[in-house]
């Protein structure tokens, strides 16, 4: 698994507003979808283009468009919706599919409520959202379905990962056979004993959209 983490002044000080308990759920919305933008940009680098005949006013020349399949980018809800609007915006011809996922907070197991993916990734790119990276268990559970699936090639993003969760998901994909790539706004210092990524921004969730 490669991991880049997207080292950029304008990342890090918006980072350090989503962080402080002050800001207001509009505030952090807004926020994240800023984030999402600039660390999409570095996500996307390696987005597959194929070769494209156009003419200027002044003379025929080759350019270049995204590729078919169009990428897939699946926000794993709650709190990865609040990065699907910045993705977009950068990959409007996206497709977009849905993964449900929530942390039982006493074993902090994944569990997934609900799918809503294409059946067959054969050959699709795929962007994986999800704002926090904690002990990596809901990551490693939605790559696997995606490679299940027949994803052939997945960057996950996020806003902040912890490294015991880094670690624990290069174990999970580890003999995959799949390219993997995180990109990632920082990595923290660790994991506290309730799996709160340090110091971290609290429930990325609870912070988008309210405590449920
Ligand atoms: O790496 P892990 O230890 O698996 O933790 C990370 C997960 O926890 C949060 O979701 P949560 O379960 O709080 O659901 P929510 O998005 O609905 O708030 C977060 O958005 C990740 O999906
Ligand atoms: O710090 C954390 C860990 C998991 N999920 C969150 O939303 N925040
Ligand atoms: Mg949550």
């Amino acid at each position: 698994m490669r991991v880049h983490v997207a080292n950029h002044p304008l990342i890090a000080h918006k980072l350090t507003y989503l962080r402080d308990k002050r800001t207001d759920s509009p505030t952090f919305r807004r926020l994240a979808e800023e984030l999402v933008t600039l660390l999409a940009y570095e996500a996307t680098r390696e987005v597959r283009v194929e070769p494209f005949e156009i003419e200027t006013p002044v003379a025929p020349t080759t350019g270049i468009k995204l590729s078919s399949p169009k990428p897939l980018v699946v926000p794993i809800l709650r709190a990865g919706l609040g990065m699907l609007e910045g993705m977009v915006r950068l990959l409007p011809s996206a497709e977009v599919g849905f993964l449900g996922m929530m942390r039982d907070e006493e074993t902090l197991q994944a569990i997934t409520y609900a799918n809503r993916l294409p059946d067959d990734l054969s050959g699709r790119q795929c962007y994986v959202l999800d704002p926090m990276l904690a002990t990596g268990g809901t990551l490693a559970m939605s790559l696997k379905y995606l490679v299940e699936r027949g994803a052939d090639d997945i960057t996950a993003v996020t806003l902040l990962s912890a490294p015991e969760g880094i670690k624990a998901l290069e174990a999970e994909m580890d003999g995959m056979h799949v390219p993997i790539t995180l990109v990632t706004g920082a990595i923290d210092d660790h994991l506290n004993e309730k799996g709160y990524i340090v110091p971290g921004l609290g429930d990325a969730g609870d912070r988008l959209y309210g405590v449920v």
